[in-house]
Protein backbone atom coordinates (compact mmCIF):
# COMPACT_ATOMS: atom_id res chain seq x y z
CA UNK A 1 0.00 0.00 0.00
CA UNK A 2 1.49 4.08 -1.01
CA UNK A 3 1.74 6.31 1.49
CA UNK A 4 -0.53 8.28 1.66
CA UNK A 5 -3.52 5.79 0.35
CA UNK A 6 -6.45 5.70 2.78
CA UNK A 7 -6.28 2.62 4.99
CA UNK A 8 -9.15 3.18 6.97
CA UNK A 9 -12.57 5.28 6.55
CA UNK A 10 -14.66 5.47 9.02
CA UNK A 11 -18.24 7.10 7.59
CA UNK A 12 -21.21 8.29 10.19
CA UNK A 13 -20.60 5.74 12.94
CA UNK A 14 -23.57 6.72 15.42
CA UNK A 15 -23.95 4.79 18.59
CA UNK A 16 -26.23 5.34 21.98
CA UNK A 17 -26.61 3.61 24.59
CA UNK A 18 -30.21 3.15 26.93
CA UNK A 19 -31.50 6.11 23.80
CA UNK A 20 -28.57 8.19 25.02
CA UNK A 21 -26.23 9.46 22.01
CA UNK A 22 -22.49 9.06 22.56
CA UNK A 23 -21.33 9.11 19.13
CA UNK A 24 -23.88 11.04 16.68
CA UNK A 25 -22.30 10.67 13.29
CA UNK A 26 -18.00 10.05 13.33
CA UNK A 27 -16.37 10.28 10.29
CA UNK A 28 -12.17 10.21 9.97
CA UNK A 29 -10.21 8.71 7.65
CA UNK A 30 -6.25 6.72 8.46
CA UNK A 31 -3.32 7.29 5.72
CA UNK A 32 -1.38 4.48 5.33
CA UNK A 33 1.97 5.28 7.84
CA UNK A 34 0.04 7.82 9.25
CA UNK A 35 -0.64 8.52 13.17
CA UNK A 36 -4.07 10.41 14.33
CA UNK A 37 -4.52 11.20 17.48
CA UNK A 38 -8.35 11.01 18.99
CA UNK A 39 -9.07 13.84 21.96
CA UNK A 40 -11.93 14.36 23.40
CA UNK A 41 -13.50 14.87 26.89
CA UNK A 42 -13.81 11.80 29.62
CA UNK A 43 -17.01 9.71 28.83
CA UNK A 44 -16.55 11.59 25.01
CA UNK A 45 -16.63 8.23 23.12
CA UNK A 46 -13.23 7.52 22.52
CA UNK A 47 -13.32 3.90 23.44
CA UNK A 48 -16.76 3.46 22.20
CA UNK A 49 -15.24 4.33 18.94
CA UNK A 50 -12.81 2.14 18.79
CA UNK A 51 -14.82 -0.52 19.47
CA UNK A 52 -16.77 -0.15 16.72
CA UNK A 53 -14.07 0.21 14.40
CA UNK A 54 -12.43 -3.32 16.10
CA UNK A 55 -16.01 -4.98 15.53
CA UNK A 56 -16.53 -5.55 19.00
CA UNK A 57 -19.86 -3.39 19.39
CA UNK A 58 -22.40 -2.89 17.02
CA UNK A 59 -23.06 0.11 15.72
CA UNK A 60 -26.76 1.96 15.18
CA UNK A 61 -25.38 3.61 11.92
CA UNK A 62 -22.21 3.90 9.59
CA UNK A 63 -19.13 2.21 7.96
CA UNK A 64 -16.21 0.95 8.55
CA UNK A 65 -13.50 0.04 5.58
CA UNK A 66 -10.11 -0.93 5.70
CA UNK A 67 -8.32 -0.96 2.43
CA UNK A 68 -11.66 -0.28 0.80
CA UNK A 69 -13.59 -3.64 1.86
CA UNK A 70 -16.65 -3.24 4.30
CA UNK A 71 -15.39 -4.38 7.82
CA UNK A 72 -17.86 -3.04 9.84
CA UNK A 73 -18.67 -5.48 12.57
CA UNK A 74 -16.14 -7.69 12.02
CA UNK A 75 -13.49 -8.17 14.43
CA UNK A 76 -9.84 -9.71 14.30
CA UNK A 77 -9.59 -7.32 11.32
CA UNK A 78 -7.34 -4.72 12.74
CA UNK A 79 -5.16 -4.51 16.22
CA UNK A 80 -6.71 -3.45 19.09
CA UNK A 81 -4.53 -2.47 21.99
CA UNK A 82 -6.31 -1.49 25.11
CA UNK A 83 -4.76 0.90 28.17
CA UNK A 84 -3.93 -2.25 30.25
CA UNK A 85 -1.33 -4.06 28.94
CA UNK A 86 -3.12 -7.85 29.68
CA UNK A 87 -0.11 -9.52 29.24
CA UNK A 88 -0.24 -13.04 30.55
CA UNK A 89 1.83 -13.33 33.85
CA UNK A 90 2.14 -17.20 33.28
CA UNK A 91 3.92 -16.99 30.04
CA UNK A 92 7.25 -15.80 28.77
CA UNK A 93 7.59 -12.48 26.91
CA UNK A 94 8.18 -14.21 23.50
CA UNK A 95 5.28 -16.09 24.05
CA UNK A 96 2.99 -13.32 25.41
CA UNK A 97 4.11 -11.41 21.87
CA UNK A 98 3.76 -14.72 19.27
CA UNK A 99 0.34 -14.85 20.90
CA UNK A 100 -1.57 -13.71 18.21
CA UNK A 101 0.44 -15.84 15.71
CA UNK A 102 -0.89 -19.17 17.95
CA UNK A 103 -4.61 -18.30 17.48
CA UNK A 104 -4.24 -18.57 13.62
CA UNK A 105 -2.76 -21.82 14.34
CA UNK A 106 1.21 -21.57 14.19
CA UNK A 107 2.87 -23.89 16.36
CA UNK A 108 4.51 -22.70 19.66
CA UNK A 109 7.90 -22.86 18.02
CA UNK A 110 6.84 -21.00 15.33
CA UNK A 111 5.23 -18.29 17.13
CA UNK A 112 7.96 -17.87 19.87
CA UNK A 113 10.75 -17.58 16.61
CA UNK A 114 8.95 -14.88 15.17
CA UNK A 115 8.52 -12.96 18.24
CA UNK A 116 12.20 -13.22 18.91
CA UNK A 117 13.53 -11.88 15.47
CA UNK A 118 10.44 -9.23 16.12
CA UNK A 119 11.88 -8.17 19.74
CA UNK A 120 14.89 -6.08 18.99
CA UNK A 121 12.73 -3.62 16.78
CA UNK A 122 10.71 -3.29 20.32
CA UNK A 123 13.71 -2.23 22.12
CA UNK A 124 13.69 -5.81 24.00
CA UNK A 125 16.36 -7.93 22.23
CA UNK A 126 17.20 -10.03 25.43
CA UNK A 127 13.77 -10.21 27.35
CA UNK A 128 12.48 -13.11 24.89
CA UNK A 129 12.87 -15.71 28.27
CA UNK A 130 12.01 -13.55 30.89
CA UNK A 131 8.42 -13.42 32.57
CA UNK A 132 6.37 -10.13 32.62
CA UNK A 133 6.87 -9.89 36.29
CA UNK A 134 10.59 -9.39 35.42
CA UNK A 135 10.11 -6.10 33.16
CA UNK A 136 9.85 -2.41 33.84
CA UNK A 137 6.50 -0.30 33.10
CA UNK A 138 8.23 0.64 30.11
CA UNK A 139 8.91 -2.83 28.67
CA UNK A 140 5.94 -4.00 29.25
CA UNK A 141 4.33 -1.65 27.32
CA UNK A 142 6.80 -2.71 23.98
CA UNK A 143 6.00 -6.27 24.85
CA UNK A 144 2.05 -5.26 24.05
CA UNK A 145 2.89 -3.22 21.09
CA UNK A 146 5.03 -5.66 19.66
CA UNK A 147 1.83 -8.31 20.39
CA UNK A 148 -0.55 -6.02 18.85
CA UNK A 149 1.78 -5.81 16.06
CA UNK A 150 2.02 -9.34 15.62
CA UNK A 151 -1.62 -9.77 15.52
CA UNK A 152 -2.43 -7.02 12.65
CA UNK A 153 -0.07 -4.98 10.57
CA UNK A 154 -2.26 -2.81 8.52
CA UNK A 155 -3.72 -0.89 11.36
CA UNK A 156 -3.24 -0.11 14.90
CA UNK A 157 -5.75 1.41 17.60
CA UNK A 158 -3.91 1.95 21.21
CA UNK A 159 -5.89 3.18 23.72
CA UNK A 160 -4.32 5.64 26.48
CA UNK A 161 -0.86 3.21 25.60
CA UNK A 162 1.29 5.70 28.16
CA UNK A 163 -0.60 7.29 30.28
CA UNK A 164 -0.06 4.53 33.48
CA UNK A 165 4.13 5.40 32.79
CA UNK A 166 5.98 7.70 35.06
CA UNK A 167 7.01 11.40 33.25
CA UNK A 168 10.46 9.64 32.72
CA UNK A 169 9.31 6.13 31.16
CA UNK A 170 6.73 7.71 29.43
CA UNK A 171 9.09 10.36 27.54
CA UNK A 172 11.64 7.84 26.52
CA UNK A 173 8.69 5.86 25.12
CA UNK A 174 7.04 8.94 23.29
CA UNK A 175 10.92 8.67 21.39
CA UNK A 176 11.40 5.01 21.05
CA UNK A 177 7.75 4.59 19.56
CA UNK A 178 8.42 7.65 17.00
CA UNK A 179 11.31 5.98 15.96
CA UNK A 180 9.56 2.61 15.64
CA UNK A 181 6.81 3.78 14.15
CA UNK A 182 8.79 5.08 11.35
CA UNK A 183 10.59 2.18 10.89
CA UNK A 184 7.47 -0.39 10.90
CA UNK A 185 5.64 1.96 8.83
CA UNK A 186 2.74 1.63 10.98
CA UNK A 187 -1.12 3.49 10.67
CA UNK A 188 -2.36 4.00 13.96
CA UNK A 189 -5.08 5.78 15.50
CA UNK A 190 -4.43 6.78 19.32
CA UNK A 191 -6.86 7.91 22.04
CA UNK A 192 -5.00 10.24 24.46
CA UNK A 193 -6.20 12.26 27.00
CA UNK A 194 -2.91 14.29 26.86
CA UNK A 195 -2.23 17.32 24.64
CA UNK A 196 1.25 17.28 24.35
CA UNK A 197 1.36 13.34 23.66
CA UNK A 198 -1.07 13.52 21.03
CA UNK A 199 0.66 16.86 18.98
CA UNK A 200 4.21 15.15 19.74
CA UNK A 201 3.52 11.64 17.98
CA UNK A 202 0.94 12.99 15.54
CA UNK A 203 0.64 13.41 11.92
CA UNK A 204 -2.87 14.73 12.85
CA UNK A 205 -5.42 15.70 15.88
CA UNK A 206 -8.70 14.85 15.70
CA UNK A 207 -10.86 16.44 18.45
CA UNK A 208 -13.93 14.47 19.45
CA UNK A 209 -16.90 16.61 21.06
CA UNK A 210 -20.74 16.59 21.28
CA UNK A 211 -20.52 12.87 19.79
CA UNK A 212 -19.00 14.35 16.16
CA UNK A 213 -15.23 15.14 15.38
CA UNK A 214 -15.35 18.89 16.24
CA UNK A 215 -12.37 19.89 13.82
CA UNK A 216 -8.65 18.87 13.30
CA UNK A 217 -4.86 19.92 13.46
CA UNK A 218 -2.40 19.26 11.01
CA UNK A 219 1.12 19.03 12.62
CA UNK A 220 3.86 20.58 11.00
CA UNK A 221 7.18 18.90 12.00
CA UNK A 222 10.35 20.75 11.25
CA UNK A 223 13.58 18.81 11.23
CA UNK A 224 14.32 19.75 15.10
CA UNK A 225 16.55 18.07 17.77
CA UNK A 226 13.57 18.31 20.35
CA UNK A 227 10.05 19.18 18.34
CA UNK A 228 8.28 19.61 21.74
CA UNK A 229 10.42 23.01 22.11
CA UNK A 230 10.10 24.36 18.60
CA UNK A 231 7.32 27.06 18.04
CA UNK A 232 5.61 24.68 15.62
CA UNK A 233 4.76 22.80 18.74
CA UNK A 234 3.33 25.45 20.53
CA UNK A 235 1.01 26.27 17.61
CA UNK A 236 -0.35 23.07 16.86
CA UNK A 237 -1.24 22.66 20.60
CA UNK A 238 -3.05 26.35 20.70
CA UNK A 239 -4.91 25.48 18.02
CA UNK A 240 -6.00 21.79 19.81
CA UNK A 241 -6.55 23.55 22.91
CA UNK A 242 -8.96 26.16 20.95
CA UNK A 243 -10.97 23.15 19.14
CA UNK A 244 -11.37 21.25 22.76
CA UNK A 245 -12.54 24.50 24.66
N1 LIG B 1 -21.71 -0.79 27.19
C1 LIG B 1 -22.15 0.40 27.62
N2 LIG B 1 -23.41 0.53 28.10
C2 LIG B 1 -23.89 1.74 28.50
N3 LIG B 1 -23.16 2.87 28.48
C3 LIG B 1 -21.90 2.78 28.02
C4 LIG B 1 -21.32 1.55 27.57
N4 LIG B 1 -20.04 1.79 27.16
C5 LIG B 1 -19.83 3.10 27.36
N5 LIG B 1 -20.93 3.70 27.86
C6 LIG B 1 -21.08 5.15 28.16
O1 LIG B 1 -20.79 5.86 26.96
C7 LIG B 1 -20.06 7.05 27.23
C8 LIG B 1 -18.76 7.04 26.44
O2 LIG B 1 -17.86 6.10 27.01
P1 LIG B 1 -16.40 5.85 26.43
O3 LIG B 1 -15.74 4.87 27.32
O4 LIG B 1 -16.50 5.53 24.99
O5 LIG B 1 -15.77 7.31 26.58
P2 LIG B 1 -14.23 7.73 26.50
O6 LIG B 1 -14.21 8.99 25.69
O7 LIG B 1 -13.39 6.60 26.00
O8 LIG B 1 -13.92 8.02 28.01
P3 LIG B 1 -12.50 8.04 28.78
O9 LIG B 1 -11.74 9.14 28.13
O10 LIG B 1 -12.89 8.36 30.19
O11 LIG B 1 -11.88 6.68 28.63
C9 LIG B 1 -19.89 7.10 28.75
O12 LIG B 1 -20.90 7.90 29.29
C10 LIG B 1 -20.06 5.65 29.17
O13 LIG B 1 -20.56 5.58 30.49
Amino acid sequence: MQEHETVLDVEGVAVAFDGRPVLRGVGLQLRCGELVSLLGASGGGKTTLFNVIAGLLPADAGRVLLQGRDITGQSGQVSYMMQKDLLLESMRVADNVGLPLRLRGASKAQARAEAEALLPQFGLADAGDLWPAQLSGGMRQRAALARTYLFSREVMLLDEPFSALDAFTKAEMHQWFAQARQQLGLSVLLVTHDIDEAVLLSNRVLVLRDGAIAGEVAVARPAAEDFSLTEQFLEAKRAVKALLA
